[in-house]
């Protein structure tokens, strides 16, 4: 079992810091795909630097490991138990190297177990089955795409595409509505896994499956092909883009499975999966515990090579240029403590860099704002929706592992009363947040700023140092982290003048959805 372990930690440890190959192909062929000199391409430069330096770094692409869901198919006499234990323990090692964050939350209490075991985490799924071999596989699937996770029951009216009824055209409705729905927050371009009928727990096992197919097969199912198709081919003319910034490719894969039904229930449950697709999979001898192959490996490997850190810069000059955002054609510098009169000048489209101090803060940290004084002056400060990847060195010393944003829009009850409260000028996420939000900036005088989801390298490499920490009873991903940052790149997507690039890209995809609405399977 020692061996199995360190198969198991293998495993881990592979699919949190690197793509698999059919996930990077696809990521790819979006990026030869989008316009030069948009905001789209310079996200989708920064993505693959970010997957080249995960590479390099052997650290987290994204900073959210998810929740680690295993997969496992055993022979007959494999001591699952054993396993079991096997796997908790690697988990545990990986999360203390730094390869994993502590994501295991109680849900009542909200205490951080620290080591991503307990109450019911890792997910471990076995199944036996007549091969002499065991297939372990993983996924980590992090929250702000599971959170856009969708499931219909047919029939149903849409917004944009009319009635969904309980045939192949009402389920093709529904799979464009999931994408439409999700926007850019889950990490856009993703990918999807569908699952048809079932009840509602065995129909999101089943869209889920899908997500372990590879991304280059096709669907036995002529019917399942044909719709797979039909949405790889349509879904990108809903023009929603990388980070729902607005362009070419708003999806990467499509994968459609289906199980009976019973007659009252007709489910199609989606599960979107973000860019950093992480899941992989390998073959394990049962007798020794080695891996003997892995999975997701054929094909042609794309290595983002050294370039891509160029490339990104040469992106982000691209785009401001593009946009005209500023007068000298420059990104914006801003360091904190910012002025109301400095955020009144930034509009939508402006890139702004950002140098100096920024604090994080996130879920939990908004609601304690709400009704408690803040541990340190936020003033003209930056807040940074983030919950980062941390390590502790032997000197006591904290370093950042992986540091992307996180998804914006679940502080939309506090962020515009916070702001006010406390008089903060900016803050960082992703996906864009709410009109409540939108019109505290306008009346307080606050910009809302879009980094680019998963770019967790990207990002902790502009961390210059980590000068404190409050709220540590919070857990590491919840706490507020002091950082300084140099060079750090956003894009603004929500302004002090009432303009939001998120409500103009929903707006617009809808109306392009409706186009979907007339019969396509009969
Ligand atoms: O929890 C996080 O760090 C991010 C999350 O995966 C998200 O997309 O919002
Ligand atoms: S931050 Fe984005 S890339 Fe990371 S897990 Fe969340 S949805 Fe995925």
């Amino acid at each position: 079992m020692e061996k199995f372990q360190e198969s198991m930690y293998k495993l881990i440890v592979e699919t949190s810091t690197k793509l698999p190959k059919d996930v990077r192909r696809a990521i790819k062929a979006a990026k030869e795909q989008e316009n030069a000199g948009t905001r789209s391409a310079m996200s989708l430069a920064t993505i693959t630097n970010n997957i080249k330096m995960a590479d390099d770094n052997v650290s987290p692409i994204c900073q959210d490991t998810g929740l680690p869901t295993f997969k496992i198919k055993v022979p007959v006499d494999a001591n699952q138990l054993e396993m079991k234990k096997a796997i908790y323990e690697a988990i545990a090692l990986a999360t203390k190297d730094g390869k994993l964050r502590p994501n295991s939350v109680d849900s009542l209490t909200g205490e951080n177990s620290g080591d991503n075991l307990g109450g019911g985490t890792p997910v471990i799924k076995f199944e036996q089955w007549e091969k002499d071999y065991i297939d372990a596989r993983l996924i980590l699937k992090g929250g702000g795409c599971e959170n856009k996770n969708i499931q219909y029951s047919l029939p149903c009216e849409l917004e944009g595409l009319g009635r969904a009824g309980r045939d192949l055209d009402g389920i093709r409705k529904c799979i464009m509505h999931s994408v439409y729905q999700a926007q850019g927050q889950g990490c856009s371009a993703g990918f999807i896994g569908v699952g048809i009928g079932g009840d509602r727990s065995s129909g999101y096992d089943l869209a889920k499956e899908q997500l372990f197919r590879s991304n280059d097969d096709v669907n036995p199912n002529e019917d399942l092909r044909k719709l797979e198709e039909y949405v790889m081919a349509n879904a990108n003319k809903l023009g929603i883009g990388t980070m729902g910034f607005g362009g070419e490719t708003t999806l990467l894969g499509c994968k459609v499975g289906v199980m009976n039904r019973i007659p009252a229930s007709f489910f199609v449950s989606v599960a979107y999966n973000c860019w950093a697709f992480r899941r992989l999979g390998v073959n394990v001898n049962p007798e020794t515990g080695e891996i003997q192959d892995w999975f997701y490996q054929e094909g042609e490997n794309v290595d983002f090579a050294e370039q891509e850190k160029k490339q990104a810069e040469v992106e982000i000059a691209a785009s401001v240029e593009a946009t005209g955002s500023s007068s000298n054609q420059e990104a914006i510098t801003l360091t904190a403590p910012i002025t109301e009169e400095q955020i009144r000048q930034l509009k939508v489209g402006d890139v702004v860099k950002i140098t100096g101090r920024m604090y994080t803060g996130r879920d939990a940290i908004h609601k304690y704002l709400m009704d408690n004084d803040a541990p340190v002056d936020l003033n003209g400060q930056v807040i940074y929706h983030c919950g980062p990847v941390m390590l502790k060195d032997g000197e006591g010393n904290w370093h950042v592992k992986a540091a992307g944003p996180t998804t914006s829009i679940r502080e939309e009850p506090y962020q515009g009363d916070i702001m006010k409260k406390f008089g903060i000028r900016a803050v960082i996420g992703k996906g864009g947040m709410g009109p409540k939000t939108l019109a505290a900036l306008k009346d307080h005088g606050g910009v809302y700023l879009n980094a680019i989801g998963g770019a967790a390298q990207y990002y902790a490499e502009c961390v210059k140092s980590v000068d404190g920490v409050d709220l540590m009873n919070f857990g590491i991903p919840e706490a507020m982290w002091h950082l300084q940052v140099e060079g750090f790149t956003a894009v603004v997507t929500m302004d002090s003048h009432g303009n939001s690039l998120h409500e103009d890209v929903e707006k617009s995809s809808l109306e392009k959805l409706a186009q979907f609405k007339e019969p396509v399977f009969k």
